[in-house]
């Protein structure tokens, strides 16, 4: 499902001595089926923003099209769009509150009306998919590890199967391991389902590994749209200006390249992509493989 932003601005108690104007002028298409960062400075606006695609906040200026629901400045229709775009707070461990697990996932659904039997199996399904079995159905979430926690959390989303998710720092708190097997688990999702995910971050290094395209934002607005590849190279001044720094495995090759009299050619900042081209010079260079 598409998203299109047109000349969005929106303010915080909008017409009050408070009014805090955050997004500036948004023009934006966000295309279906694709892995999406948005990155920025800490209050540059990136929750504001991302609150606005699933209708949680609405526009004070400009139209927001979410296929084919148009979101605009009118008190009197605020369409809600939890079922279409779902969206995984920071800490979403902290936004559970049932007795069960499985309690917890079809509460959604519940609210929607959704029959009995339907929130079961869904439920059961949304809970595979983020590697939590049967046995925790009647499970308290309270008393689940973070990493379960946050995947139960997921699953309370997944299970409405929206067509767009939006993970909002989704591995904050998480071990390295911990990180990895739940971006993995979203990354199954996405090719599995054909959908679009957004994923707010501060880690370069997740945004390297999974992002097919990044937003930057700086003080409310759009900065550049563009590749992760194409964002450090070409733009990779502007991002450290904004105090963002380069994937670990873009720093290794470029330290490595001051080295050697025939660099490596940066053709990724993806670590296992990296790391291959790093092994082949090396076999070129000492003649154990044609290049
Ligand atoms: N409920 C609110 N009322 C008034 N101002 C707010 C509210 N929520 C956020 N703001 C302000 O809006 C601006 C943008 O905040 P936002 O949370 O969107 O930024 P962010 O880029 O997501 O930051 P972070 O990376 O720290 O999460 C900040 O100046 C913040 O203080």
């Amino acid at each position: 499902m598409e998203i299109t932003l047109r000349n969005v601005f929106f303010a915080y108690n909008e017409g009050t001595p408070l009014q805090n104007e955050v997004l500036r002028d948004i023009n934006l298409t966000l295309e279906s089926n694709k892995i999406i960062a948005v990155v920025g400075r800490t209050g540059s606006g990136k929750s504001t923003f991302v609150q606005h695609l699933n209708g949680l906040l609405h526009p004070t200026g400009g139209s927001i099209d979410v296929g084919d629901i148009r979101i605009v400045h009118d008190s009197r229709r605020k369409p809600l769009l939890f079922d279409k775009v779902g969206m995984v707070f920071q800490m979403p461990e902290h936004q559970l509150f049932e007795d069960t697990v499985l309690k917890d996932i079809s509460f959604g659904p519940k609210n929607l009306g959704w029959p009995a039997e339907l929130i079961h199996s869904k439920a059961l399904q949304a809970m595979q998919m983020v590697g939590l079995d049967e046995t925790y159905c009647d499970r308290s979430p309270f008393e689940l590890s973070g990493g379960e926690k946050r995947r139960a959390a997921i699953a309370g989303v997944l299970v409405m199967e929206p067509s767009v998710l939006i993970l909002d720092e989704p591995t904050v708190g998480l071990d390295a391991t911990g990180k990895q097997s739940l971006m993995e688990l979203m990354l199954d999702w996405h090719r599995d389902k054909q959908r679009t995910i957004i994923i707010v971050t501060h880690d370069m290094n997740l945004l390297a590994e999974y992002a097919e395209e990044v937003i930057v934002f700086e003080s409310g607005k759009v900065k550049l749209k563009t590749d992760p590849l194409t964002l450090f190279t070409t733009h990779r001044r502007d991002i450290e200006a904004l105090g963002l720094k380069p994937p670990i495995a873009l720093e290794l090759v470029e330290k490595l390249n001051a080295r050697l009299s025939t660099p490596i050619p940066v053709n990724s900042i993806r670590q296992q992509a990296i790391q291959a081209q790093i092994a082949d010079y090396f076999l070129i260079s000492c003649g154990k493989r044609g290049s």
